[in-house]
């Protein structure tokens, strides 16, 4: 991963970093490099995610797709948040290739019985994921799967893999029917383990290279240093730091790639979850080049001076000619290809952003491929690990999710919950209604 930082200092834009700021903010950065260090070195709590590189073992992982007694024509993977989102992202980056992948990570029951619909049951393997193994959402879909296999004949248990932490209801299931089971990493967040089993499992079912996935990701491992201006995932964590620091409380994702639209949604839960805390962090927005130059990209030239850009672009594409139009007006186009197409839209937006002063960063990355995507996302997490310890908070807890969890659980009955009683208390004001009368 290669970062351009250029389009963030203060010379171009406004919020905007200056170089010496910049230097200044190096000497906190060698600082939090060695509380970084320290806690890789211990496997502490959170920290332990940036050694996934090299202490995944990739055989269990191999084992568990072996332990399949069907060659699955599809693939559900049932989780939610980063239980999910790793491998949603490493699957639609690379491509399922043969297999049929559905990722179940909401309770939207029209939704769920729609995907569960189109699934060839009978020749259909799962992965149940959830580290805590307690969470509804991916329990109730769970068994929603499990009676739709039964209730098609299927032996659910020959083709479930299970992925969980050490103890826990799930872990219960699975020793239960014998069921494989593959291990949450200790110490691991969910949305820091896309480079475990978590995350890895899914694309080996599809038959893509996980070393290679590892091997990349530990490349950018290499890179951490004590200093910003040799470390790309530093030079980024410190930069969105600092123009957040600057007004920047939005930091807008825009991959120029398709293939990297999922990364955009991990991106949001990996930077929200982990800095959203003290009142501080930015609002990662899920956006796509070049389709949201026709949509949102209005809002960041034009709108409030409170958004960084992020653009991840590959060096590399595949080629697609444009044919010729046969209208004069289109000349342009004819014989172009649509990968010159969408690298001018890039540049052009990325022109667009600075000649308005609004800061942009650039990730290069070589091409959407299994090293460089496992370079992007080790490159992310560590970003995501230092731009908290320059804020002075914890990256690893996400206490705030808590309350809804307790209100749902309260109201479906499961318990006495005082936020499911604030739930009845809510202010309304309706407008419209079944009739469309209004009301005041
Ligand atoms: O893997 P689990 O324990 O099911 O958690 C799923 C997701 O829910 C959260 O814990 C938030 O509720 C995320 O951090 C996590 O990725």
């Amino acid at each position: 991963m290669e970062i351009d930082v250029g389009n963030a200092l203060a010379s171009v834009a406004s919020p905007g970093v200056s170089r010496d700021s910049l230097e200044r903010l190096d000497e906190r950065v060698a600082r939090a490099h060695e509380r970084i260090e320290a806690g890789r070195a211990e496997g502490e709590h959170g920290y332990a995610a940036l050694e996934l590189p090299v202490e995944t073992d990739p055989e269990p992982i191999h084992g568990a797709v072996d332990s399949l007694e069907i060659d699955p024509e599809a693939l559900v993977t049932v989780g939610i948040g980063g239980s999910a989102l790793g491998a949603k992202t490493l699957v639609d980056a690379l491509g399922s290739g043969e297999v049929e992948t559905v990722f179940l990570d909401n309770v939207d029951p029209d939704w769920v019985s729609r995907r569960l619909a189109n699934l060839p049951l009978e020749r259909t393997a799962v992965n149940v994921v959830s580290r805590s193994g307690t969470t509804a959402e991916t329990l109730a879909n769970f068994l929603v799967v499990r009676e739709a296999m039964e209730e098609t004949g299927v032996d659910w248990t020959d083709r479930t893999v299970v992925t969980t932490g050490e103890s826990g209801p799930l872990a219960e299931l699975a020793d239960g029917h014998d069921l494989p089971k593959l291990a949450v990493p200790d110490g691991v967040p969910g949305r820091f383990s896309a480079l475990s089993p978590v995350g890895l499992f899914a694309p080996a079912v599809c038959g893509h290279d996980i070393e290679a996935i590892l091997d990349g990701a530990r490349a950018e491992r290499e890179t951490l240093s004590g200093s910003l201006f040799s470390c790309p995932a530093y030079a980024y964590g410190a930069t969105t730091y600092a123009l957040e620091t600057r007004g920047a409380s939005v930091n807008a994702m825009m991959p120029y790639a398709e293939s990297l639209e999922t990364f955009a949604e991990w991106f949001a839960q990996l930077w929200a979850e982990s800095l959203g805390k003290d009142g501080l962090g930015q609002a990662p927005v899920r956006a796509l080049g070049a389709t949201d130059q026709h949509s949102q990209l209005q809002r960041y030239r034009a709108g409030p001076r409170d958004t960084l850009v992020t653009f991840v672009t590959p060096r590399e594409r595949g080629e697609r000619e444009i044919p010729d139009a046969g209208i004069e007006d289109l000349d342009y186009l004819s014989g172009a290809g649509l990968e010159e197409l969408i690298d001018a839209e890039f540049e052009a937006t990325e022109a667009s952003l600075a000649a308005a002063g609004r800061p942009t960063v650039r990730l290069e990355i070589d091409s959407v491929d299994a090293r460089s995507v496992g370079g992007l996302l080790y490159g992310m997490e560590a970003a995501c690990v230092l731009a908290g310890e320059l804020a002075g908070i914890s990256a690893f807890d996400q206490p705030a999710v808590e309350w809804a969890k307790r209100a749902t659980r309260g109201l479906l009955g499961g318990g006495e919950f005082a936020e499911s009683e604030a739930v009845a208390e809510k202010t309304e004001l309706r407008i419209g209604g079944p009739s469309g009368a209004s009301m005041r």
